[in-house]
């Protein structure tokens, strides 16, 4: 059903960090157009290193040549340039981020100028189907890009750099350290580089996966009375399982390389500094200084390790994040998809290409041409506010003289509204309704009076004599007629409980059920040639029900009766099944075959004994 089938589940194609440049063209260009705010970046990245450098080496040469060599003054000193090389720490942070805000605006700024230029152009080429991701896209994922580029140039250039830096303090303090440090530096950097497409291709699995869920959550509740009706709440359970195990899944599997990169960061920053303890023997032996070795440690606990710390998580958090962000920049904006999913009944008939909510030919041409059908609707439309979706839509209906038509549905569906509008008492917002070949648009109560008769829930019994109730759609009936209606509808005992025709009829004293018999009646004496039913029956039992439809069914005209029992359906000639935008008219048998939607009702009908 693709309503619940989670079409959108399967994970976009994998992107590596490769494709990070690759996703924006238009960056490279950027970068190439800024080449000096570059330049003085990298200037003050030098800056940076050197800092870096100096912080150990005033360490070591403070061990060395001052407080070991017994020349406390000289310590001090060597300390003293250790100390400045860390304020100086403030005004090169400061330096770096002027540049980076050299960069990092005009990108944000260039990705809200291209989302607002496609995002025009998508509303002149589309009118009405407007790229409502934009808003998201101007402002919060914009700000996401800027801060996550902002943030991967500034931990990137300063790993570089103060690896730099670092590398070269341990260099001139002793190359031999080098051979400790390096190989788990960059086996564990290795390891990172090695799990960044994979890991970037699981969160975008987990994010397929999780907007997949959330779709399918979606669609399924709205489509959720359709599922039950056409019984396939198994294949949608099924559906929803299969993405809640598609998202654990990815979710696993990112735990999975989130462990991985942790190892990686173990590797890089925290085996060195178990080396070199372990080392400072064999250092040791090899002429490598007390102070060197506190230079080391130095550098690897203040310089190296915080930026490999900082470099993995911002390049494992905002590079995916980055990454993502960005392909939906990249990515054209998906038409938004409708609401309702579950297939429908195809249209029977689309004019000019249009879908139709309903066409109902006549159940047969008719033998001896009668002028007009009783009922005719031509594409109705009928919607309670300017902004509501529609109850009825794009309705073609035709109930021949003669015929009776049950009108079915769940409830809140329109079957009221569709008995108003051919009452008249409600006007469509578009399409015609005729009745008996009657434009009824703007008619009064006086001139629609004559056409049709209206039955609802609410049966209408006034303070008066049972015949004047009776005969009050008719007042010239002849006694005659109201004793043959009586009889017909099966009201004789209640004509005869209540003391004759003549005698006083007391509204309050009435079951409801006792004045539906009494209007249904007066509605059989009536001479308008079509009678609508708006469950005008709902409180007769079964077998007074029956007489009483098959009675009105009897009478020349046409009788349109929304039905509420599945024998009240049974009984008509054709029913209209309406089910929203779609609706369906055909025999009991045509709908059980046709309709999984009448099936049901038959289902809940049965169900309750009904
Ligand atoms: N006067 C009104 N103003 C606003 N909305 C209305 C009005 N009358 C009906 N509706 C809405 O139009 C929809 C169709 O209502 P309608 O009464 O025609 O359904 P129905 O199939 O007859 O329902 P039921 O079987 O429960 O009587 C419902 O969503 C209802 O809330």
């Amino acid at each position: 059903m693709t309503a619940v089938d989670g079409g959108r589940s399967a994970a976009p194609p994998a992107r590596g960090p490769g494709t990070l440049v690759r996703l924006l063209p238009p960056t490279r260009r950027f970068l190439a157009a800024r080449k000096y705010v570059l330049a003085r970046l990298a200037a003050w990245s030098v800056a940076e290193s050197a800092q870096t450098l100096l912080v150990g080496y005033g360490v070591a040469k403070a061990v060395d040549r001052g407080f070991l060599a017994g020349d406390t003054l000289a310590g001090l000193g060597w300390l003293a340039v250790s100390g400045v090389a860390v304020l100086l720490g403030a005004p090169v942070v400061r330096g770096v981020f002027a540049q980076l805000a050299g960069l990092t605006e005009p990108l944000r700024d260039q990705l809200v100028r291209r989302t607002a230029d496609q995002s025009m152009a998508r509303a002149l080429a589309h009118p009405g189907g407007g790229d409502r991701a934009a808003v998201s896209r101007l402002t919060n994922q914009a700000e996401t890009v800027r801060d996550s580029f902002a943030g991967i140039v500034l931990t990137l250039r300063s790993f570089v750099f103060t690896a730099a830096g670092a590398l070269l303090g341990l260099f001139s303090l002793d190359p031999v350290l080098l051979v400790v440090v390096v190989p788990p530096l960059v086996g564990g950097l290795a390891l990172f580089l090695a799990t960044l497409r994979p890991m970037a291709a699981t969160q975008r699995r987990a994010l397929a996966a999780d907007e997949a869920l959330g779709d399918h959550a979606a669609r399924t509740r709205r489509a959720l009375r359709d599922i039950t009706a056409c019984g396939t709440e198994a294949a949608a359970a099924r559906d929803g399982a299969r993405l809640v195990a598609e998202a654990a899944a990815a979710s696993r599997a990112l735990a999975r390389w989130s462990a991985v990169r942790a190892l990686a960061l173990g590797v890089a920053g925290q085996l060195p500094v178990l080396l070199l303890v372990v080392a400072v023997p064999w250092l040791r032996g090899r002429g490598v200084t007390t102070g060197a070795l506190l230079g080391a440690f130095t550098y690897l606990a203040q310089a190296l390790l915080p930026a490999l710390h900082t470099l993995m998580t911002a390049i494992g958090a905002a590079g995916t994040r980055l990454l993502v962000v960005l392909d939906r920049f990249t990515t054209p904006a998906r038409p938004s998809s409708p609401t309702p999913a579950v297939p429908r009944t195809p249209p029977a008939d689309a004019r000019a290409g249009l879908p139709r909510q309903a066409a109902c030919p006549p159940r047969e041409a008719p033998r001896d041409p009668c002028p007009a059908p009783a009922v005719e609707l031509r594409a109705v439309t009928v919607a309670y506010g300017a902004a509501a979706e529609p109850v009825l839509d794009a309705l073609d209906l035709r109930v021949e003289d003669g015929e009776h038509l049950a009108v079915v549905g769940p409830s809140g569906i329109g079957k009221s509204t569709l008995t108003r509008l051919i009452a008249g008492t409600l006007a469509p917002g578009s399409g015609e309704v005729e009745v008996a070949g009657v434009r009824i648009a703007g008619r009064s109560p006086a001139e629609l009076a004559p056409l049709r008769v209206l039955l609802p829930q609410q049966a209408y019994v006034f303070t008066g004599t049972v015949r004047d109730n009776l005969g009050y759609l008719r007042p010239d009936a002849r006694p005659d007629d109201i004793e043959e209606a009586v009889r017909e509808l099966g009201a004789g005992p209640l004509v005869e409980r209540l003391g004759g025709l003549d005698a006083p009829v007391r509204p309050g004293d009435l079951s409801q059920g006792e004045r539906q018999l009494l209007v249904l009646a007066r509605a059989h004496l009536s001479t308008a040639r079509l009678l609508l039913l708006d469950e005008a029956t709902c409180h007769l039992d079964a077998a007074a029900e029956a007489r009483a439809e098959e009675a009105l069914a009897r009478r020349p005209g046409a009788l349109v009766v929304v039905a509420h029992r599945m024998s009240s359906a049974m009984r008509a000639d054709r029913i209209l099944l309406l089910d929203g935008t779609g609706a369906v008219c055909g025999t009991h048998r045509d709908l059980l075959a046709r309709s999984p939607l009448y099936r049901d009702l038959v289902g809940h009908w049965s169900g309750t004994g009904q």
